[in-house]
């Protein structure tokens, strides 16, 4: 408890001297189901027995839409309006996979460096999953991955905790700054399977490499399937295969899989 409560001390702390972009934690009030993806900060929420909880953790330059793409998966619907994230702010969403209660929690990670710094060596601790987000509008939010995986590195996360790439805002088709080839050819290079979507509207004509489905959606159930894979629930039973085919071949279309 003595984690959460410092991070709220210096979530305080941090709004003030805020400069550029005002702060503030998108308008949970329009969500209809809002205690599915709040905090997790009194008992009550604690996990039922036997619900495991993936923590994924979501970063990427400030506006690139991790706010949006969380808010999407966990409540359903794109915000109204969002503002900078200060510190990290949770989500979760409860899912059934294969008969097994999971608990997606995930962790939107300001971008802003000045609101990020306190609460870094928090958020790397006991990380499932990354997902790595850019603007394919934003050429700059590209160009700053390495400085994201960088960081990953230096908090000690191993290339055994899966990644993925996330390329936002698909909608936005006459704005397009990241190619699709570039993209995959950096993705490639990391290993990590590409996703281009939009937080906005996950069905748009722009989300070109997927069919009628809400991607978004998809996205995130993925990496909870490719988490369950790797960690069966009874410890003592022998480990499953690492990688499946499913998971390298993402990159290309998620209707393969
Ligand atoms: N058109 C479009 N706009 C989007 C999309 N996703 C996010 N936005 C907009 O982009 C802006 C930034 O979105 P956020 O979700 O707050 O970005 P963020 O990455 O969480 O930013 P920080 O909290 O500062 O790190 C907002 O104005 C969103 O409405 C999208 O898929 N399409």
């Amino acid at each position: 408890l003595c984690g959460w409560y410092q991070f709220i001390v210096l979530r305080t702390v941090s709004i003030i001297g805020a400069q550029s972009r005002p702060a503030r934690r998108c308008d949970m009030a329009e969500s209809g189901s809002s205690a599915e993806f709040s905090s997790s900060l009194t008992s009550s929420s604690l996990p039922p027995p036997r619900t495991r909880i993936f923590k994924i953790i979501v970063i990427g330059d400030s506006g690139v839409g991790k706010t949006c793409l969380t808010y999407r998966f966990c409540a359903g619907k794109f915000p109204e309006k969002t503002e900078a994230t200060i510190g990290v702010d949770f989500r979760e969403r409860l899912v059934e996979i294969d008969g097994e209660n999971i608990k997606i929690q995930l962790w939107d990670t300001a971008g802003q460096e000045r609101f990020r710094k306190s609460m870094v060596q928090h958020y790397y601790r006991n990380v499932h999953a990354v997902v790595f987000v850019y603007d394919i509008t934003n050429a700059a939010s590209f160009h700053s991955l390495p400085a994201w995986i960088e960081e990953c590195k230096q908090h000690a996360l191993g290339t055994e905790v899966p990644r993925i790439l996330v390329g936002n805002k698909c909608d936005l088709q006459d704005s397009v700054q990241v190619n699709t080839d570039l993209a995959q050819q950096f993705a490639d290079a990391h290993s990590m399977p590409l996703f281009e979507t939009s937080a906005k509207n996950p069905n748009s004509q722009g989300d070109r490499n997927y069919g009628n489905s809400d991607h978004v959606e998809a996205i995130f159930m993925t990496v909870a399937h490719k988490l369950k894979s790797q960690k069966p629930l009874v410890l003592s039973q022998p480990p499953e295969p690492v990688v499946s085919s499913c998971w390298t071949h993402m990159s290309t279309s998620l209707q393969d899989c």
